[in-house]
């Protein structure tokens, strides 16, 4: 079998989008003085996708969704050329050519997460040609279902975000990730505010529902300290990337000086990443999202990693390639889910450029045992609001 052409496409939302509201989640652009722009880390509003063509007509899908006009330039220019002609069940050996061929400029960042497009349209390929749902190929069902977790929660006023925690229980959620709207530039008002905003949500949902808490890289370091005794007594699953994904240091610190688990690797590369983040304990949840750590080559690498730490691996997004990864490992104990479909920051465009991701019932979704591949398939009915760029 040969792999004799790779289709990139970008997809460029052009539908209704909700306008992301001031505060609605504090973000790695907060330090700056300049906020004419702090939604900027927000606007995923575009994804690439990537059709691996095989010799027997297998066509195998994969995903990009980080700066998709430069995922599609890079895999056309370099990647491409790599993987035609080849066959695609040497998986290994096609990763290692494209890592080792772009690492100067590819290790991490958009470089990796177009490679990670590339390596799941291949698993994608290997699991139709034998006929496997691709969890199958990489150890099979470890669980009846998985549990999965609603995670939306941005900050509003208090009265909605309660209303929207009750909806995700009458659903039948059991765990639940919310957003701080405030950080470091907002002072002891800000911190008053974060703290009422979980105080709310708890109040809802009670002590037997788990509470994640999301900072995206808004807070900093000497503020996270401040934040973290004040933050203990509402017993949060956990709480994710309070500084930036650079500062592995700032997060093993802030994991051992606190009861309440610091997550993160989002933001995070290949298993060597991974390595240096479980190795300086700084994460006590690793949270990668396949279509940027290096494809499910690399995922699963990490999960066999994670493992021997005993560091649960909770991916980033939900979504197809991630809970292919998850049913497919007990190092994964549930998958995030994203419970509303409005485009808003753009990771809801998953769910108009693709059809298969399964539902959740009762906060559980499932993976079937005879769909060959990852499940997917190109949803055309929404085409007409997306500009494409062949
Ligand atoms: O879902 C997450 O963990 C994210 O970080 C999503 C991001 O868009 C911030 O809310
Ligand atoms: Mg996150």
């Amino acid at each position: 079998m040969k792999i004799t052409r790779v289709r990139t496409r970008v997809f460029e939302w052009k539908g209704h989008t909700v306008p992301a509201q001031p505060h609605f989640c504090s973000n790695a652009m907060d330090e700056l003085w300049d906020k004419s722009d702090s939604m900027g880390t927000f606007r995923f509003h575009g994804w690439t996708t990537v059709e691996v063509e095989t010799d027997t007509g297998i066509v195998g899908l994969g995903n990009v969704a980080l700066a998709p006009r430069i995922a599609k330039a890079i895999i056309d220019q370099y990647l491409a050329p790599l993987v035609v002609g080849q066959d695609p069940f040497d998986y290994e050996y096609l990763w290692q050519r494209m890592y080792r061929s772009t690492h100067a400029w590819g290790r991490k960042g958009i470089g990796m997460a177009a490679i990670s497009g590339v390596d799941i349209a291949i698993w994608d390929v290997m699991g139709k040609a034998v006929g496997k749902p691709v969890f199958k190929l990489l150890g099979g069902r470890t669980k009846e279902k998985i549990p999965c977790y609603a995670s939306k929660l941005y900050r509003t006023d208090l009265k909605s975000m309660q209303e929207e925690a009750q909806s995700y229980l009458d659903q039948g959620f059991k765990a639940m990730k919310m957003r701080f709207g405030y950080g470091p530039k907002d002072g002891p008002t800000g911190m008053r505010e974060n703290l009422n905003s979980v105080a709310a949500v708890r109040e809802v949902i009670g002590e037997d529902i788990d509470l994640m808490l999301e900072c995206y890289m808004g807070w900093n370091l000497e503020y996270t300290k401040r934040m973290l005794p004040r933050l203990e007594r509402f017993q949060p699953r956990w709480l994710e990337e309070p500084v930036l994904a650079d500062d592995i240091d700032g997060y093993a610190e802030l994991n051992q000086l606190t009861s309440i688990p610091i997550s993160g690797g989002e933001h995070e590369f290949t298993s060597y990443g991974f390595r240096q983040l479980l190795e300086k304990r700084a994460v006590s949840v690793i949270q990668y999202d396949t279509n940027r750590v290096g494809g499910i080559t690399a995922a699963h690498k990490i999960n066999a990693i994670a493992e021997s730490f005993s560091v649960p691996v909770i991916p980033h997004a939900g979504q197809m390639h991630n809970y292919h990864l998850t049913m497919s490992t007990l190092a994964s104990p549930m998958s995030e889910f994203f419970p509303v479909h409005d485009v808003e920051i753009g990771n809801e465009l998953f769910y108009y450029l693709f059809e298969g991701d399964p539902e959740p019932v009762n906060g559980f979704l499932d993976l079937d045992d005879d769909t060959p591949g990852l499940g997917l398939t190109l949803n055309e009915r929404y085409f007409d609001q997306f500009h494409i760029i062949e």
